[in-house]
């Protein structure tokens, strides 16, 4: 089957078109058949996703780009059912790939991918707010974890530890930031199982499909994209310095202990928050919103994992 790849030259500073530019002739070399397309904007990939897969055929898609680009084409499908996902991670965050174990070493992610040799199904979240929907890979999240999303989008330290091969470390420095400036919020909090709890001076609730977020911080670590569940981790309660100490902790998932760290597991979840606060569906950050919902939808997507 041909391979489509969508490959987002600007995923880490630029790191993807060279990343592109070093593997591409290796397809050639191996004669593998494919079709590459860069984009041009952010959006495009979703575009370009949505074009391929409105066919109604079976395709591959295979992703270069970070966990922006993963849920552009995850956004861009058609019918879910009908693609095989590829994914060679070059982003700095790298969530997705960290939560399915794809390598993070370019050559190796391609080597895996033309392989083909494990396909796992994995589960797909929604997003909906108001009347718009997001599918998601990784997590949605309102509150703290959003807001260094979006600090992180537009900050220069992003692109100059990008250039230090440290990107990762451009969401601790924001993280930093923009917990001493944000604020804590009273939260209202269903389950689909009727469970509803009301959670003051939250910080921020995510639902995730994979452990990892933010750079590789594993805030659920029980989470699994095959378990059919969303997990649900809420940072409510605690003075910001306590949050300043479990933070670091949260890179190996020692954060759960802590008294004013609430995880779940559920199908789906409504959030409610007495005043607004930034939203985020995969690292991606949306304007601020005081509610959000967050499922898995019916359909899954086949990947190619190691
Ligand atoms: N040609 C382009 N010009 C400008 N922006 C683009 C282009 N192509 C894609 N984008 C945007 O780049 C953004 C970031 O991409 P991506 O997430 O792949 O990389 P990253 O931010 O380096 O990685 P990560 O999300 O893992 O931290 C996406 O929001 C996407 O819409």
């Amino acid at each position: 089957m041909e391979y489509i790849f969508i490959v987002n030259p600007r995923a880490r500073s630029g790191t993807g078109k060279l990343t592109w530019d070093r593997l591409e002739p290796e397809l050639k070399k191996r004669r593998i058949v494919y079709r590459a397309y860069l984009t041009r904007y952010a959006g495009e990939a979703a575009d370009i996703a949505r074009e391929v897969t409105k066919d109604g055929k079976e395709h591959i898609l295979a992703v270069l780009g970070g966990d922006g680009t993963v849920n552009e084409v995850l956004n861009g499908i058609c019918d879910l059912r009908k693609v095989i996902l590829g994914y060679i991670p070059i982003g700095s965050s790298n969530d997705f790939a960290r939560g399915i174990q794809i390598p993070k070493e370019p050559k190796e992610a391609l080597d895996l991918l033309l392989e083909r040799k494990y396909i796992r199904e994995i589960d797909v979240g929604l997003m909906i707010r108001k009347d718009k929907q997001k599918r998601f890979a990784v997590s949605a999240g309102i509150g703290f974890d959003a807001a260094v999303c979006h600090e992180v989008c537009l900050s220069k330290w992003k692109q100059f530890l990008n250039k230090l091969h440290m990107g990762k470390l451009s969401y601790a420095v924001v993280a930093l930031r923009r917990l001493i400036k944000d604020p804590a919020v009273r939260a209202e909090v269903c389950l689909d199982t009727g469970e509803k709890a009301v959670y003051d001076r939250t910080y921020f609730i995510a639902a995730m499909n994979q452990q990892y977020e933010g750079g590789g911080f594993r805030f659920c670590p029980k989470a699994s994209a095959q378990d059919g569940k969303l997990d649900v981790i809420i940072v409510s309660g605690l003075p910001k310095w306590k949050i300043l100490c479990l933070l670091p902790t949260a890179f190996w998932g020692g954060h759960v202990y802590f008294k004013g760290v609430t995880t779940l597991q559920c199908k789906s979840i409504a959030i409610r928050l007495e005043s607004p606060l930034p939203i985020h569906t995969d690292g991606e950050p949306v304007f601020l919103r005081d509610e959000m919902k967050a499922c898995l939808l019916p359909d899954r997507i086949r990947i190619i994992t190691a």
